[in-house]
């Protein structure tokens, strides 16, 4: 059986320039699977997308081998205030994930002082935290989404080391667990490792990359961020983690809780999972899919995986123009990726 609902929420704050987040849900035999890529890929890109989709529907998901999973809370670029809140707000999260290199409306990137302001906020909301815990450590991670150039992550890092507690001051922070995608190429990534001691997360250079092979060749990374939609399902991940042999954070696309669960269940089938991931973005959307959202308890998420609930449907409601733009896309990107011999046929989107 073939069924397609398109949905659209507003964010709760603004992330990646987005105020909305929007895609398809599809419905196959082996449950729901969720389509968003972003509006700004093509059909070639977003073909990859669909594959994850077709998985989660038409055969379902490896086993898992946990049955939580422990995630970040993810801060957007936002004022010191709104940070602490977030934290404070974040279900028992023990790592941060903050948003760095900023582009501003005029095409500059965010000043670093304000960097700084943010990540001292984060690190003082889980020292009050913290202080209500009996001093449990907590994490602090920046993701700059490729924004800096070499020199501009060599300037920049040091001193967000150091807003993160990195300096050896008294407190729930000693400093950055990692920087993501710092820099967009895979040499710079490389360059920026070896030159200072905060260790690289690569994202973009995997998920966006011919050969996400190249990081490793390149040793341009400690880490390796996986994200299930953009490289075409959880089995596709699996492979991708064996073959690259680093340490994988299992990050979301900010999808609603029928794409999330897709994550969590490759977070749960893997398996070593020393870090914490960045699947607790429902956080982010003003309205979700399903009742009962992946919403993080104790800083950890429950594998499990939600379905779409009617009444949440109905305030997720895309208008007929979008209905018709995703649907148009689907169509396209199913000529685009034929069905695999032995799998159920898909049929034109409805
Ligand atoms: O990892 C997280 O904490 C949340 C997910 C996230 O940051 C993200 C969400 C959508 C698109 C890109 C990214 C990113 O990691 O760059
Ligand atoms: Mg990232």
């Amino acid at each position: 059986m073939r069924q397609n609902i398109v949905w659209s929420t507003p964010l709760r704050t603004r992330f990646r320039g987005l105020d909305s987040r929007d895609g398809v849900l599809i419905r196959g035999d082996a449950g729901w699977g969720e389509l968003s890529p972003f509006w700004e890929y093509d059909d070639a890109e977003s073909a990859t997308w669909l594959r994850a989709a077709r998985e989660a529907a038409e055969i379902g998901w490896p086993d898992p081998v946990r049955d939580t999973v422990p995630v970040n809370v993810t801060v957007p670029a936002v004022g010191p205030e709104k940070a602490r809140e977030i934290v404070l707000a974040s279900g028992g999260c023990r790592t941060a994930k903050i948003k760095v290199a900023q582009r501003l409306p005029g095409g500059s990137i965010e000043p670093l002082a304000a960097e700084q302001e943010r990540i001292e906020a984060v690190r003082a909301a889980f020292d009050e935290l913290s202080d209500a815990a009996g001093g449990a450590p907590a994490r602090i991670r920046v993701d700059a989404n490729g924004g800096w150039s070499r020199d501009e992550a060599l300037r920049r890092l040091p001193v967000l080391d150091r807003a993160a507690g990195g300096d050896g001051r008294a407190g729930s922070v000693a400093g950055l667990e990692y920087v993501e995608q710092p820099c967009m190429s895979v040499e710079d990534l490389a360059a920026v490792r070896r030159a200072q001691h905060v260790p690289v997360a690569a994202d973009e250079s995997i998920r966006r990359a011919e050969d996400p092979l190249r990081v490793v060749r390149l040793e341009a990374a400690d880490v390796v961020v996986l994200k299930v939609q953009p490289l075409g399902g959880v089995r596709a991940c699996l492979e991708l983690a064996e073959q690259v042999g680093l340490p994988v954070v299992v990050s979301s696309a900010l999808e609603s809780s029928v794409g999330l669960a897709a994550g969590v269940a490759l977070a749960a089938a893997l398996p070593e999972l020393p870090y914490a991931c960045g699947l607790a973005t429902a956080q982010l959307l003003e309205h979700d899919v399903v009742a009962d959202p992946l919403l993080p308890v104790d800083g950890a998420l429950p594998v499990r995986r939600p379905v779409p609930d009617a009444n949440a449907l109905g305030r997720t409601q895309a208008s007929p123009e979008l209905g018709s733009r995703w649907n148009a896309r689907l169509e396209r990107l199913e000529r685009l990726v034929p069905v695999a011999a032995g799998q159920p046929a898909g049929r034109a989107a409805t």
